[in-house]
């Protein structure tokens, strides 16, 4: 099993000053910064794209995890992976041709992730489990940050875990994005959870540092 890693989504940092925000996880104790891609149509809402991650990525030493909420997703690849992606994923929702996407972002050199939102069944990423470097089990219903943890999601987690361990892909990292807090934290951990991503948990308190502290020693 891994080290749990700590992920701050920055769709609740402040836009305005990114770069002091990313800073601020960093120094904070954050292990990867999570940077959602929205585009308005996959999900209701639209944040930024490439250009914008790219002035990210050039000042940070965080892992940079890049959830792409967006349709065609094939298309986008290459920019994301120029702009300093060390992960992609994509929605399984969101794909026609899921184990071709999955493949296009590893011919790139970097770690390919598949997302599934509450209401996608675990089984829909079942037949591409051992091509992916992590699943990401969506907490909440993409699109916004703030919003409450989906506690019937965390048997999927379960589900998920005990298939990798199955087919030997002891490698494979479960993300859990959504509602995460160090009340939410322990139990999808207990579930075979390993990376946490946190929005406003992280974001909307002065004392970063402190907030990822918390969810981290909730663990315990
Ligand atoms: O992908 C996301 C939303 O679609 C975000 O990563 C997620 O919402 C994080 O925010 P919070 O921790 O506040 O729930
Ligand atoms: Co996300």
């Amino acid at each position: 099993m891994h080290k749990v890693k700590i992920a701050p989504s920055i769709l609740s940092a402040d836009f305005g000053k990114l770069l002091a925000e990313v800073a601020d996880v960093e120094r904070g104790g954050a292990d990867w910064v999570h940077i959602d891609v929205m585009d308005g149509h996959f999900v209701p809402n639209i944040t930024f794209g490439a250009p914008v991650m790219q002035s990210i990525s050039a000042h940070t030493g965080l892992f940079k995890d890049v959830h792409l909420m967006i349709e065609n997703p094939d298309r986008y690849i290459e920019d994301f992976v120029k702009a300093g992606a060390q992960m992609i994923t994509v929605h399984a929702e969101a794909c026609t041709h899921l184990h071709r996407v999955i493949h296009q972002i590893k011919e790139h050199g970097v770690k390919a992730g598949v997302a599934i939102n509450p209401a996608t069944p675990a089984a829909a990423i079942r037949e591409v489990l051992e091509d992916v470097d992590m699943v990401l089990v969506m907490t909440v219903n993409p699109g916004f940050g703030g919003q409450s943890f989906i506690p019937r999601t965390v048997n999927k987690i379960r589900q998920i875990r005990e298939w990798a361990n199955e087919m030997g892909h002891t490698a494979l990292h479960i993300e859990v994005d959504g509602g995460i807090t160090a009340s939410t934290a322990k139990q999808v951990v207990e579930a075979g959870a390993d990376v946490l991503v946190a929005g406003s948990a992280v974001f909307n308190t002065p004392d970063r540092a402190k907030a990822i502290r918390s969810i981290r020693d909730s663990l315990h």
